[in-house]
């Protein structure tokens, strides 16, 4: 073999490990637009606007019907987003599921079950309340919006991209090991533990309308938030332990200057 030829000969090892790198990054990718697209059709879908089905429209079925698949639909989420986040779930299925990507099949299958949920939502049009003050209307509308935007923001100060999975396949294709998880207070932080549930709960309740169907949503996921806070609390304990445990006593769940609640 020749000088140049040794050089340049990539033995077919390392060429498969980088061909799979590569895979893994746009996998990630897609994963991560995925996602977007959902977050999206949720605002639509929660607001009514822009999207062409919302909580309050579809064929109109049986209310008994209706709680029954909407319910069937919201656990399936529940579930999934749960119990695939819980650390024992992960480190069973990664003997499956290579580790760069197992952050983004986790995001990829949450969006997906996401958009089974807008698809199939049985609307239930009975009006709980309609605001009539325009004002008032507006400030709810607004409200709403605040809450995504504080959503939004959240994930950025806890780290957005390692959340969604893209952190993790960017650093597989430059060859960096994952950091350990990392406990963090940043900004809003230090005032509630968890601002992104508390935008969710926020943005779904601040409606100027809310039909039964709505009020269904935002009933059953403020319940499940609940939940999921409990199950995450126990996971970051378990993590950073009395880093965590004095986090709790100095900073409120939900309601920021409440202490511990
Ligand atoms: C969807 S985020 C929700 C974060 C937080 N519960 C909230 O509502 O803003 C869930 C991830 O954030 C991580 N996490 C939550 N609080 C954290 C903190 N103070 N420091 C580091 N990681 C945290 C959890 O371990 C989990 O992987």
């Amino acid at each position: 073999m020749s000088q140049i030829d040794q050089v340049h000969s990539i033995s077919p090892a390392v060429a498969g490990s980088r061909i799979f790198k590569v895979v893994a990054l746009l996998y990630g990718i897609a994963a991560y637009l995925v996602f977007f697209v959902t977050i999206l059709y949720a605002i639509g879908f929660l607001m009514g606007l822009v999207v062409p089905k919302t909580i309050d429209t579809g064929t109109a079925t049986p209310p008994v019907e209706a709680v029954i698949v909407n319910l069937l639909l919201m656990s399936l989420f529940a579930i999934q987003h749960s119990v695939m986040a819980r650390q024992s779930f992960k480190a069973w299925w990664t003997q499956f599921v290579p580790k760069p990507v197992e952050r983004s099949t986790y995001v990829l299958l949450a969006s997906l079950s996401l958009l089974l949920l807008f698809w199939q939502w049985r609307p239930m049009p009975a009006v709980i309340w309609e605001v009539q003050d325009p004002d008032l209307a507006v400030m709810l509308v607004t409200l709403s919006f605040a809450g995504w935007v504080l959503v939004f923001t959240s994930t950025y100060m806890i780290n957005h991209f390692e959340l969604f999975g893209l952190h993790q396949v960017t650093n597989h294709l430059i060859g960096k090991e994952a950091a350990p998880a990392r406990f963090k207070t940043p900004l809003l932080y230090n005032f509630v533990r968890h601002p992104i549930y508390l935008g969710f709960i926020i943005a779904f309740w601040a409606a100027p309308v809310m039909t039964a169907g709505h009020l269904q949503f935002a009933a059953v996921t403020t319940l499940y938030i609940f939940v999921g806070i409990a199950l995450e609390e126990r996971d970051l304990i378990a993590l950073f332990g009395d880093d965590y445990r004095q986090y709790k006593q100095r900073v409120s769940m939900l309601i920021p200057w409440r202490r511990s609640v």
